[in-house]
């Protein structure tokens, strides 16, 4: 297996290019000690679960080396304007995308920003071609880019991305947080 070279062109900001000094990307695979049965076996996730049944259902296609590819096929539930996909799902899909390159460098990770161009409309029917890689790591900070294409892997670019995924413990998953979601008591000082 050939492990891609890094790739620095993209939409990168200052925050989501790696800095001086961080390390080059090692796919190790996901991580067993991360992927505890919740994680693993869990269905419900909005970008890709079996069992979401509004979710979009971004199919994981392919890993090489630091690289992941998916698919994402925009149904009519998907529109924006008509006939075209909604801006805010196609950055779902390359979340889910950018996300998993994280995951497969057996980090435990998180969306702490995302960064997305938009070149060209995706139309309903279509299916997304979506490709993310590694570009650095430094420290819990796992830096990632990523494209999108029409109708196949040599389609016209309709997206690019970049982002940064930062590590979390188990706890960040496990922790209820049902409180913290309730409104504050009336009086209460913020
Ligand atoms: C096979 C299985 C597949 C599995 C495939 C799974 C795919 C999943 C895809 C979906 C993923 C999601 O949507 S995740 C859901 C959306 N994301 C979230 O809910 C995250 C919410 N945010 C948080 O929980 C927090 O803010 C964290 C964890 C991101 C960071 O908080 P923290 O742990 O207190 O750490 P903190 O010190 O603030 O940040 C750590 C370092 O990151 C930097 N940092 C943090 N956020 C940012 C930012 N927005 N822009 C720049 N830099 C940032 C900090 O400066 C710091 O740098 P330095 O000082 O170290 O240099």
């Amino acid at each position: 297996m050939t492990t891609p070279s890094v790739r620095r062109p993209g939409p990168a900001s200052s925050r989501t290019t790696p800095p001086e000094g961080a390390a080059a990307p090692v796919a190790t695979g996901p991580d067993p000690r991360h992927t505890t049965e919740r994680m693993m076996d869990f269905q419900g996730c909005f970008g890709c679960g079996a069992d979401a049944a509004d979710g979009l259902r971004v199919a994981h296609r392919d890993v090489t080396g630091h690289e992941v590819r998916t698919e994402f096929t925009v149904r009519e539930a998907h529109q924006g304007a008509p006939g075209l996909a909604h801006g805010g799902l196609l950055a779902t899909a390359m979340d889910e995308t950018l996300g998993s390159v994280a995951w497969h460098l057996g980090k435990r990770c998180v969306t702490g920003r995302l960064e997305t161009d938009y070149l060209a409309p995706v139309p309903v029917g279509g299916v997304l071609h979506l490709r993310g890689w590694c570009t650095g790591v430094h420290g819990r900070k796992v830096y990632v880019e990523g494209e999108g294409r029409i109708g196949g892997p040599d389609g016209p670019v309709a997206i690019r991305a970049a982002g940064l995924f930062v590590e979390v413990p188990e706890e960040h998953f496990t922790r209820d947080r049902t409180a913290e979601a309730r409104p504050a008591a009336a009086g209460a000082e913020g």
